[in-house]
């Protein structure tokens, strides 16, 4: 089965649902789409040392390389509660380019607001990045 925007964007909506956010109150969802159709999902999870919070990406990526995955990042959506598209923090763009420079993937990223998806892609979200291809 292909899995489609809205599809990610659904998962992503699903996983911010989930959130553990009860100091800012803002419940982001992360899902990423790999190359065999698998999707992995994440969302923040805040801490009383408020300084602890994990991204929704940053926490996708973890799921799943602590699964194995090493690649084959080819699509990620992002949705936030705000009236804008929420794209990732400077820490997530480092952490989802490090998933895709080791697959060799420049996934798109869907950015998502209540009425707009932005498209980019990663590369445009972090140019120039400092990844696994630099310590070569
Ligand atoms: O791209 C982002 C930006 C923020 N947050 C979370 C961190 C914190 O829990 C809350 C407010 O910044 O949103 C994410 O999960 N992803
Ligand atoms: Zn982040």
């Amino acid at each position: 089965m292909t899995i489609t925007d809205d599809d990610l964007i659904a998962a992503a909506r699903a996983a911010a649902d989930r959130s553990y956010s009860p100091y800012s109150n803002f419940a982001v969802g992360a899902a990423l789409l790999f190359a065999d159709g698998s999707v992995v999902t994440g969302t923040n999870v805040e801490n009383a040392s408020y300084g602890l919070a994990l991204c929704a990406e940053t926490v996708a990526v973890a799921k799943a390389m602590a699964d194995g995955v090493r690649g084959g990042l080819v699509r990620v959506a992002v949705t936030g509660p705000g009236v804008d598209v929420i794209t990732p923090c400077g820490r997530c763009r480092q952490v989802l380019n490090e998933l895709a420079q080791l697959g060799g993937t420049d996934p798109e990223v869907l950015c998502v607001g209540p009425d707009e998806v932005r498209r980019t892609t990663m590369s445009a979200l972090l140019p120039d990045a400092f990844g696994p291809a630099s310590l070569a």
